[in-house]
Parts: structure tokens; C-alpha cells; sequence
């Protein structure tokens, strides 16, 4: 497998390469070449596949043979075994043909430890297998921190500088993040917002000579390995739906665009997806696109789904390469046109493809919180404020001849604040986190100021002799 940047000045890589490498060193993200492809009757014959089993093969197509099929069978084996569902990421009906995927009953009870324990363990293999070490970096708005963390804890072949928005996140996931004590875990609260994080993660791999000192590598959804790994769910939940024989529909809770990106790619490689739809929260600019092809930056609000309290969604980038049929340089124009007016312009034949395929639907805090409410009483369904956007998008798309899923994000424990206000009982964290609010925290608080951060990430690294 070959992937190519979507700016086009940066080199083609292997998948190893790719997932060491994060970010392109143009700016750009990593896409495969070409598109692996799924056959009907291989499909048919995955059914009844095991998660891992499924997840193996399907991972398996964007790593190519440089990491065998047997070798991530056994890593897949190992990144599921602690989760605390047997089915993994069970499919609960919620209504005649709505259905929630439930993503959350991995360790940090986020989506996030589906993709993060996998590449946990392929960071490692590659590592091992080539002696080497690298500094991880990465911008969170609550969740990909803490399954970062989680997956790459008391790793020696690597460090974790992770940066969230000070005060923006819930109070349970930053405890997440910053009561994990190890020596190769660096936790910086940053003055500002997601965005800002993820700009200063962007602007530590613009910096070359910084990159190349600190051999750095990304974990969020820039990494193509994210995407990858991601992909195995959606086929999972087709195929109990009865794919390739029948479409189905997906919603999806959406800030940064890697998790429907994720879902789009599983219909790329060929498995019969019907809508796309796109939940948001008040920080509404992929919504405000697909209604009205106006993708214009208005500074993000917090909200009572703060993990998409998101307004620049890197991986919007990747869907817009190929809706541009791949040109490279007019999908770099306007990137960097998008940042330097913080209006992205898109031209209406493109804007008509993408709304072919994606729908989208934004909630003010007041209607999630009425979602929740309706779920608990109603089918004694309790979702978290993200799953709750998704749902009610879905409600909204859903068509009576296919069925639709919504993916699960969280687990309501993460968010107790905005569940106790609409249901008026407080979720009991799983037991492993039952001491949470006890135990000690350890993070800086910094500006959104590159060089501090920049000496914050290399002091890090000193202390764990890298
Ligand atoms: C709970 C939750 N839901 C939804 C999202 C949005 O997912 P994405 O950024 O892949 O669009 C996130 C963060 O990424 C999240 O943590
Ligand atoms: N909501 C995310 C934001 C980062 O998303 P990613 O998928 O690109 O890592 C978070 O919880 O941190």
C-alpha cells in the first residue's frame, strides 16, 4: 500500500512510513494511492466474523503485506481483550430500524480506544522492528487525549505530549488525562480552544528542524492509522444488517471528521452505505456547509458536548482531495486560502457532490438535552450529549426501507453534569475509574505559545533519555 498527500508536494509512503510520519511534510494528510477493494461474496464470507477477527482483515487492506495478516490478527486479539463487552461494539435497536452502534466500552469509555489501543500496539511493533523512538504529539478536546494516554502509558520506545483546552473539557476527562502518572506522559492545558490545539500540533510539525529532532508523530485523526482502524466497525455493523445484501445508513457525531471520514472509506472499499449523516453541536460549520455551502470559521463555543466543540475538522481535507477528483494543488489552494480567510470557497460543483453523500444536522445545548431526556424516559436508553445529537440527526434522515445507524461515541459517565441535568441521576463511572476524583493530577497550564510548548515537549523527552 502506497499513500499520497493531499497537497502533492510531499513524498509517497508505505503504510509504516505513513503512520510514523502522522502529518505530511507539506502540510497535507495521507491518503492510499488507491482505494483496496471488497468484493460482495468477501464480504458474505466475513460474516460471523469476531470483531478482531473482522478488524484483522479489513486493516489488513491499508497495511498491505508489510504487516502480515497473522501478525495483526494477534495485535487485534490484544487491543479488544480489555474491553468490558463481549460483542465489543454491540449494536443496540433502539426502534424498528434505528439502531445505536455502542463505541465506548474500551478503557477510557470513548470511541477513541478503538483505533488508539490498536495503534498502541502497531507503533510499537514498527518501533521495535526498527529500533526506534519518537515523540508523540497531539491536540484533544477531551477524548483522544486520554485514549492516547491509555494506549502508549510506560511505553519506552516513545513519549506523549498531549494538549487540551484549558478548563473546556469535563472535569472526568481531564482527570483521565492528567492522573496518568507515568514519566513518557506530558499533560499541557493550553489558554484557548481545541482549535488552537490542534494548530500548535500543526505548527510543531511545520517546524522542521523541531520535527526532526523529536522525530515527532501524531495520534489524532491526521494519522492515517486512525482512519484505518476505524474503518472495521461500520463494516461490522453493515454486515450484522445484512450487507452487502442491504444498505445502511450511518450518523455520526462530528467534530474533527475522522470518525464519518471513517465511515465513508468503508463505502469506498466497497461496502453499501446509503447516508452519511453529520451531527453537530452549536459549533455548526460542517452543518452550515452541507445546508448552505458556507464553511465560514465563527470561533468555537463551548457546549454541553465539548469533545465537538470543534470548527476546523482537518479531515474534512481528505474528503475534499477526492472531491476534487485528487487535484492536489487546487485541494492546496484552497486550504490555505481557508486559513487565511477563514472562509473556505467551495466551488458549487463540488459542494453538490459532497451533499450527495452527506447530510447533516446541528443541535442547540437546550435540544440535546431534550434528546437525552426523551431516550431515558421513552426506550430507557441513556446516551451521552454526543450520542444524543446523533440520534436525533438520525431521527431526522432515517427512511423506513434502510436501516440506520448512529454511532455511540461516549459513555454517558464522561459528560455527569449535562446527564444529571436532563435525567436528574448521576451515571456511576465503570469500577476501574471509580477513584477517579482521588487520585493525583499532574499538568501545566501554558498560552497557545509555540516555542513553550515546543520546550515543554523536548523536556519531556530529555527526562525519559530520548
Ligand atoms: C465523544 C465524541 N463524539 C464525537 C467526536 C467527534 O468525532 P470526530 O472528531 O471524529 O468527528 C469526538 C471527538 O473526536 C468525541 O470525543
Ligand atoms: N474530539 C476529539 C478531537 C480530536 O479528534 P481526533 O479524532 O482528530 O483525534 C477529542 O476528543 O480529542
Amino acid at each position: 500500500m502506497r499513500y499520497v498527500s493531499t497537497r502533492g508536494q510531499a513524498p509517497v509512503l508505505n503504510f509504516s512510513n505513513t503512520l510514523l510520519a502522522g502529518l505530511a511534510q507539506d502540510g497535507g494528510l495521507y491518503i492510499p494511492e488507491t482505494w483496496p477493494q471488497i468484493s460482495a461474496d468477501e464480504l458474505r464470507k466475513m460474516r460471523g466474523l469476531s470483531y478482531p477477527e473482522l478488524a484483522a482483515k479489513i486493516v489488513h487492506l491499508f497495511t498491505g503485506n508489510e504487516i502480515p495478516e497473522a501478525v495483526l490478527l494477534d495485535l487485534c486479539h490484544k487491543s479488544y481483550a480489555g474491553f468490558n463487552h463481549k460483542a465489543i461494539v454491540p449494536l443496540i435497536q433502539l426502534d424498528h430500524n434505528l439502531f445505536v452502534q455502542e463505541l465506548f466500552h474500551g478503557p477510557t469509555l470513548a470511541f477513541k480506544d478503538m483505533a488508539m489501543q490498536l495503534l498502541g500496539h502497531l507503533f510499537d511493533y514498527v518501533l521495535s522492528q526498527r529500533g526506534e523512538k519518537i515523540t508523540i504529539v497531539g491536540a484533544t478536546s477531551g477524548d483522544t487525549g486520554s485514549a492516547a494516554i491509555e494506549a502508549f502509558k510506560g511505553s519506552t520506545n516513545l513519549t506523549v505530549t498531549i494538549l487540551h483546552p484549558y478548563g473546556r473539557t469535563s472535569e472526568v476527562q481531564r482527570r483521565q488525562m492528567t492522573t496518568v502518572l507515568e514519566p513518557n506522559i506530558n499533560n499541557i492545558a493550553v489558554e484557548g480552544s481545541f482549535d488552537d490545539c490542534q494548530d500548535l500540533v500543526k505548527a510543531m510539525f511545520a517546524d522542521v528542524p523541531f520535527r526532526e529532532e523529536m522525530q515527532l508523530s501524531a495520534v489524532n485523526s491526521i494519522n492515517w492509522g486512525r482512519i484505518a482502524a476505524q474503518v472495521p466497525y461500520y463494516v461490522y455493523a453493515a454486515l450484522l444488517l445484512g450487507a452487502p445484501d442491504r444498505e445502511v445508513s450511518f450518523t455520526v457525531p462530528t467534530g474533527n471528521f475522522g470518525n464519518i471520514l471513517a465511515a465513508w472509506t468503508a463505502r469506498k472499499i466497497g461496502v453499501p452505505i446509503n447516508l452519511l449523516c453529520v451531527g453537530s453541536n452549536h459549533n455548526d460549520i460542517l452543518t452550515r456547509f452541507l445546508l448552505n455551502n458556507d464553511m465560514s470559521i465563527q470561533g468555537v463555543r463551548p457546549s454541553l458536548s465539548p469533545s465537538m466543540d470543534i470548527q476546523i475538522s482537518s479531515n474534512f481535507e481528505r474528503l475534499l482531495f477526492e472531491l476534487l477528483d485528487r487535484d492536489a494543488d487546487q485541494c492546496r489552494q484552497i486550504m490555505q486560502d481557508f486559513r487565511q480567510n477563514n472562509k473556505m470557497d467551495i466551488p458549487a460543483t463540488i459542494w453538490n457532490k459532497a451533499t450527495a453523500n452527506f447530510k447533516g444536522v446541528a443541535l442547540s445545548d437546550q435540544e440535546t438535552e431534550k434528546v437525552i431526556q426523551q431516550y431515558y424516559k421513552e426506550s430507557a436508553y441513556l446516551a451521552d450529549p454526543h450520542t444524543a445529537i446523533g440520534i436525533a440527526t438520525a431521527q431526522k434522515y432515517r427512511n423506513k426501507d434502510i436501516p440506520m445507524v448512529t454511532v455511540a461515541t461516549a459513555h454517558p459517565a464522561k459528560f455527569p453534569d449535562a446527564i444529571k441535568q436532563a435525567t436528574g441521576i448521576t451515571p456511576a463511572l465503570p469500577l476501574a475509574l471509580a477513584d477517579l476524583y482521588d487520585r493525583k493530577e499532574n499538568y501545566q497550564v501554558l498560552p497557545a505559545d509555540l516555542k513553550k510548548i515546543e520546550d515543554s515537549v523536548r523536556a519531556t523527552a530529555r527526562k525519559n533519555n530520548f
